[in-house]
């Protein structure tokens, strides 16, 4: 594979890294936004192959089985979310990729491509908002957000586990950073 570039937004849900990813595409057209695959069923007007490839169980464990996820989590009970191999592939110093994952897929992608990778976590400014923000979101049930909000607890304690941490409070400095950190590590030679 030819040099390829990676930058991972990672964060517990409803920090804020779908809000940045779109930030920074804007800013920087060259990044390719890499869909990963789910068995998550699709929110009102995400569209398959654009948002997620939505997938069956089955098909997602075929998936595995042939080894076209370079990483998977069952990140909520019954949930697999993966990272296509595929879409890897296209990463290059031209075309860099942008990831949107969990914080033990953005681990697994660091660990296999070290410093080609750059992993963002996103910060909420605290657990309370991280509650106001998903619930104003209007996508999950009391159920999911529990579970969401449990997750978030140990998410939290790997922030430095990555290359940088962002608070996402303001949301037009939180961009500004991001976009920041993210053309200085495109410009790497
Ligand atoms: N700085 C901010 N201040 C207030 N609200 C924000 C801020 N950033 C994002 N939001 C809002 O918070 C909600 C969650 O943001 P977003 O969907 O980008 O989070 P996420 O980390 O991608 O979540 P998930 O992992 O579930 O996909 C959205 O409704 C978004 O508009
Ligand atoms: N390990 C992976 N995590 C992923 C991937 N794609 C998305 N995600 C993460 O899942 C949660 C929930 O997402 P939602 O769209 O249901 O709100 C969030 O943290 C995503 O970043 C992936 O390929 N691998």
């Amino acid at each position: 594979m030819p040099e390829p570039r990676i930058v991972i937004l990672t964060a517990p849900s409803g920090a804020g890294k779908t809000t940045l990813a779109r930030r920074l595409q804007e800013a920087l057209p060259q990044l390719r936004f890499s869909v990963s695959a789910t068995t998550r069923p699709p929110r009102p007007g995400e569209r398959h192959g654009v948002d997620y490839y939505f997938l069956s169980e089955d098909e997602f464990r075929r998936l595995i089985e042939q080894g076209e996820l370079i990483e998977y989590e069952e990140v909520y009970p019954g949930r697999f979310y993966g990272t296509l191999r595929r879409e890897i592939e296209q990463a290059s110093r031209d075309h860099p990729v942008l990831l949107d994952i969990d914080v033990k897929g953005a681990l697994r992608v660091k660990e296999l491509f070290g410093d080609e990778a750059f992993a963002i976590f996103v910060q909420p400014p605290s657990l309370e908002a991280l509650a106001e923000r998903l619930r104003n979101r209007g996508t999950e049930d009391d159920a999911t957000l529990r579970q969401r909000l449990e997750r978030a607890r140990m998410e939290l304690a790997l922030a430095d586990r990555f290359d940088a941490v962002v608070v996402n409070d303001d949301l037009e400095r939180a961009a500004a950073e991001t976009l920041r950190l993210v053309r200085s590590f495109l410009e790497r030679p």
